[in-house]
């Protein structure tokens, strides 16, 4: 290790050990940047708590916790204490439905929670002959499968999405902004926005040019200056936090060349729901001319909803608006609007990039084309 590098960090998540005795570790995030915290969940509600509290957030790590949660629900209830699994296949079953139930009340926008735990119920269904203990082994088996296809998402992602971002004229730098954490913190892999920004990173970097990524601190719960700001720089990406409603001015400079997040549900039309914050980056961008992507992976569309009306939008705790620092700072007596994500329309939105590659100007066609035999 260099002088520089930054102490390793655990990974976002990890299941440690088998079926029968393993535990899901999770990265804290609700301590970053200022602490490093492992949390070990041993049963699915250790998991439901861990994702309501955004201790592990972002669409595709919700859903990889989710799937390792399951395999706690059932095991907690067919084996509380260490030994083997007791009652018989429909006991099993009638715990996976319970569990599964249990986790999808966690949060409900991003979509892949819900398209994790269905993934899960379907390959247990495909096989109705495994005991309970072979079951639990095929329970943990998805997880993980679901975990490496989503790192190996994460990296497609990363080259669809720098394939498509201009170069700046003369020695200029090629300025990306982005909104909320769609990074490792997200994903099991190296995130779909940010997977983009680090490969972009890197590209330049090779050519002997400079990129810089502006991360929106994303009121009210900060994961851009948090979470974002703490990836970019420990990777050596130069960074710069704005304030959200610093946008407009900064891309008035001309400093911004694309506009790149991720999302927590697209529809079967492109619109894309994300983090709040994001549908004022894509009007800016229009107004601008500047690009603006959505990188998110195929488990993150939803065709069963036909445009970004029908998507659930998760309203929070009113304290994390009215609170700062766990004080009081608006005006006794006010109330607060504070939905998590907002829409963004597809006639706003240049690309969608997935690890199947590009949706330019997506529209429900175009989406179902690219999403066929998905
Ligand atoms: C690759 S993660 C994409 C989205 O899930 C991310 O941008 C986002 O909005 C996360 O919101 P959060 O409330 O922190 O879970």
């Amino acid at each position: 290790m260099s002088e520089s590098s930054p102490p390793a960090a655990p990974p976002t998540l990890r299941w440690v050990g088998d079926a029968l005795t393993g535990s899901l570790e999770l990265l804290d995030q609700t301590r970053l940047p200022g602490e490093v915290v492992t949390l070990s969940c041993r049963t699915d509600e250790d998991v439901f708590g861990a994702i309501r509290r955004l201790s592990v957030r972002g669409a595709p790590a919700i859903g990889v916790s989710a799937a390792f949660g399951l395999l706690l629900g059932v095991r907690q209830a067919l084996a509380p204490t260490p030994g083997p699994m007791k009652g018989d296949r429909a006991a099993f079953d009638a715990a996976l439905a319970a569990s599964a139930e249990k986790l999808a009340a966690s949060r409900p926008t991003a979509v892949n929670l819900f398209w994790a735990l269905a993934r899960c119920r379907r390959a247990l269904s495909a096989e109705p002959d495994l005991s309970p203990g072979d079951a639990l082994v095929r329970l943990l088996e998805e997880a993980q499968a679901i975990e490496a296809e989503d790192r190996a998402m994460c990296a497609a992602i990363g080259r669809h999405g720098a394939d498509l971002l201009p170069e700046p004229a003369g020695d200029g730098e090629l300025g990306l902004l982005t909104h909320c954490n769609a990074g490792g913190l997200a994903t099991a892999g190296d995130g779909t926005a940010l997977a983009v920004l680090f490969e972009a990173h890197r590209r330049a970097t090779d050519a002997g040019r400079r990129v810089r990524v502006y991360a929106d601190e994303t009121r009210p719960l900060l994961q851009g200056a948090r979470l974002t700001a703490w990836e970019l720089t420990r990777r050596g990406v130069p960074t710069t936090v704005l304030c959200d409603s610093a946008a407009a001015s900064l891309l008035a400079t001309g400093r911004v060349h694309a506009v790149v997040t991720g999302a927590d549900r697209v529809a079967a039309n492109g619109d894309a729901a994300n983090k709040i914050g994001t549908f004022p980056l894509a009007v800016l961008a229009h107004r601008f001319h500047v690009p603006f992507y959505i990188a998110a992976p195929t488990s993150t569309f939803d065709r069963e909803l036909a445009s970004g009306k029908e998507i659930p939008i998760e309203q929070r705790d009113a304290a994390e608006v009215l609170n700062y620092g766990g004080l009081r700072t608006a005006a006794d007596g006010a109330e607060a609007y504070n939905p998590a994500f907002d829409v963004t329309p597809a006639d706003l939105i240049a690309a969608l990039v997935t690890e199947r590659g590009v949706i330019p100007s997506p529209t429900a066609e175009a989406v179902a084309a690219h999403l066929a035999d998905a």
